[in-house]
C-alpha cells in the first residue's frame, strides 16, 4: 500500500470514539464516569471532578464547549512557583520584531538539527497574526523533534494547536487521551489541555499553527448539503487513559506569550474519565472528499476548507485551514491552477507532500511561503506557460497535499524566519519570465 493511500478500509482505531463535537463520554475504570450529573457528592475511586471550558458559559448552543475531567488531582493542585523559560524561537503575537517585508515569501525546508529538541524546544515561529491576549489572530511554527517529552507535560493557554505532520509520526499523550499521527494526518489540541509529545521515530518535522480565536470548527456547506469536505464521521477523538504516576514532572504552560514551568511531584496527565465536546481530535486528510467546477472555471480555495476558526462577521474568518488534495481537474477551456489574484486575506502555505500545480518548482516538501493581505501573487512562469498551453484532457493531480492557513489578519515575518539561510531571496524572480503578450492586432495572440 501506498504511504500516502487513504486509511480507508479502517474504520475509527481502537482507541477513538468518531464524530466532530459530539458529546462523547469515556472512562478508563468502569463506573468512573458520573452517570446523570456532573458532580456528584464523592466521584468514584476517589476523583475529582473538574470542568474545562473552552467558550464563555453563555455562548450559544452551537458554539458552547466544555468537558467534565475525573482526575486523580484537581488542577489547582498544579500551581506552584512558575518561572519564566527561554522559548527559543517560538514567538506570540503581537511580536514587531522587524518592518512587514512587503514581498511575497517563501523558504526552503529547515533541515533537522543534530541537537537534542523536545516539541517544546523545537518550536521555531514564522509568522504571527493579531493579538494572543485579544483571543484574535494565529502563529504559523515549524516544530522540529528529536526527542520525545519525559517526564514533563505543556498546555497552552494563549492558543488552540493544530499540529500537521510533515516527517515523522508523533504520539500526542494528552488528558483526554492518545493521539497518533502521522504525515497526512492533523490533531487539533484545544486550549488549556494538557499533553506530552513523544516522537514516534528518531525524529519529526512538521506544521504547528496556534489558533487565538475561536475554536476550529467544520465550515457550513451550503448548497453543497449534506456530505463531502470534511465529514463529521472521520474526526477521532480519543478514548479515556490516564497516568497514575507519582514522580517529578515538570509542568509548562504558555500563558500571556510567555512559557513558564512549575515542577509537579505526579503526572497531570491523570484523567480517569471524561465528558464533554472540548476535547482533542485528529483527522485523515485524505478522508476530505473535494468538490470542485465540474465544468469550467476555477473556484475560490474555500472550496477545500477543513477548519474554520469563526469571527463574529459572518464569512469572514479568524483561520480558514484549507488543503489541495489529491482531486480531478476537468475543467474545459479554463486556465485550471489558481489564477493571479490580491486577497485581503494573508495567506500561509505549506506542503505536506508531492507538487503544488501553481508551484511546480521551488516549494518543496516541508517548505512554506507567505503571501500577505494583498501583495500579489499566482502561478510562476512554468506553471503559466503549462496550464495555457496544454491539452485539457481530465487529469488527476495525485500523491501531492498543501495546505493553506489563511487568515483575515496581515502575518508579521519574525526576525528568525526572515534571518533564515533557507529564505529564497529570489522567489519573486519565478514571475520574471512571464513576457507581455499583449497584440492589439491579434485577438487569438
Ligand atoms: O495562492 C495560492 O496558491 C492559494 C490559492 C489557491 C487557489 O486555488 C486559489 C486562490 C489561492 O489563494
Ligand atoms: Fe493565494
Amino acid at each position: 500500500m501506498n504511504e500516502h493511500a487513504p486509511l480507508s478500509l479502517r474504520t475509527a482505531a481502537p482507541g477513538y470514539m468518531s464524530g466532530f463535537g459530539n458529546g462523547f463520554e469515556t472512562e478508563a475504570l468502569p463506573g468512573a464516569l458520573p452517570v446523570g450529573r456532573n458532580s456528584p457528592q464523592r466521584c468514584a475511586y476517589g476523583l475529582y471532578a473538574e470542568q474545562l471550558s473552552g467558550s464563555p458559559f453563555t455562548a450559544p448552543r452551537a458554539s458552547n464547549e466544555r468537558s467534565w475531567l475525573y482526575r486523580i488531582r484537581p488542577t489547582v493542585q498544579h500551581w506552584g512557583r512558575f518561572e519564566k523559560v527561554d522559548a527559543g524561537s517560538w514567538r506570540s503575537a503581537p511580536c514587531a520584531e522587524i518592518e512587514m517585508p512587503i514581498a511575497p515569501l517563501r523558504w526552503d525546508p529547515l533541515p533537522m538539527p543534530e541537537r537534542s529538541l523536545s516539541f517544546l524546544d523545537g518550536i521555531f515561529t514564522i509568522t504571527t497574526a493579531g493579538d494572543a491576549a485579544a483571543q484574535s489572530g494565529m502563529a504559523a511554527s515549524i516544530y522540529l523533534i528529536t526527542r520525545s517529552m519525559v517526564n514533563e507535560a505543556f498546555y497552552n493557554a494563549d492558543a488552540e494547536m493544530m499540529f500537521l505532520p510533515q516527517e515523522g509520526a508523533l504520539r500526542l499523550v494528552t488528558e483526554f487521551g492518545v493521539i497518533d499521527i502521522a504525515p497526512g494526518e492533523i490533531a487539533v489540541i484545544p486550549r488549556g489541555v494538557k499533553l506530552r509529545v513523544e516522537l514516534a521515530g528518531i525524529s519529526a518535522r512538521g506544521y504547528l499553527c496556534e489558533n487565538y480565536g475561536g475554536g476550529f470548527t467544520l465550515p457550513e456547506r451550503g448548497p453543497i448539503g449534506a456530505n463531502c469536505l470534511a465529514n463529521q464521521r472521520d474526526f477521532l477523538t480519543p478514548n479515556a487513559q490516564y497516568e497514575d504516576r507519582d514522580e517529578p514532572c515538570a509542568m509548562y504552560v504558555k500563558w500571556g506569550g510567555t512559557l513558564w514551568r512549575t515542577e509537579l511531584g505526579h503526572s497531570p496527565l491523570d484523567v480517569v474519565a471524561w465528558h464533554g465536546n472540548y476535547a482533542p481530535y485528529k483527522y485523515d486528510l485524505r478522508r476530505f472528499s473535494p468538490v470542485g467546477p465540474l465544468l469550467f472555471d476555477h473556484a475560490d480555495p474555500s472550496i477545500f476548507t477543513v477548519l474554520t476558526s469563526p469571527t463574529e462577521a459572518p464569512g469572514t474568518a479568524n483561520i480558514d485551514f484549507a488543503i489541495f488534495p489529491d482531486r480531478w481537474a476537468v475543467a474545459e477551456n479554463t486556465f485550471r491552477p489558481p489564477w493571479y489574484h490580491m486577497n485581503i486575506m494573508s495567506e500561509f502555505m505549506g506542503l505536506i507532500y508531492g507538487r503544488y500545480d501553481a508551484k511546480p518548482e521551488g516549494f518543496q516538501p516541508g517548505g512554506f511561503s507567505l503571501h500577505n493581505c494583498m501583495l500579489p501573487h499566482g502561478p510562476d512562469t512554468l506553471a503559466f506557460t503549462g496550464a495555457s498551453t496544454a491539452t485539457l484532457q481530465p487529469r488527476k493531480l495525485e500523491g501531492t497535499m498543501a495546505f493553506m492557513f489563511e487568515t483575515r489578519l496581515p502575518q508579521r515575518v519574525t526576525a528568525f524566519a526572515a534571518g533564515l539561510a533557507q529564505l529564497q531571496h529570489d522567489y519573486a524572480d519565478c514571475w520574471a519570465g512571464l513576457q507581455k503578450r499583449f497584440d492589439p492586432t491579434n485577438r487569438d495572440a
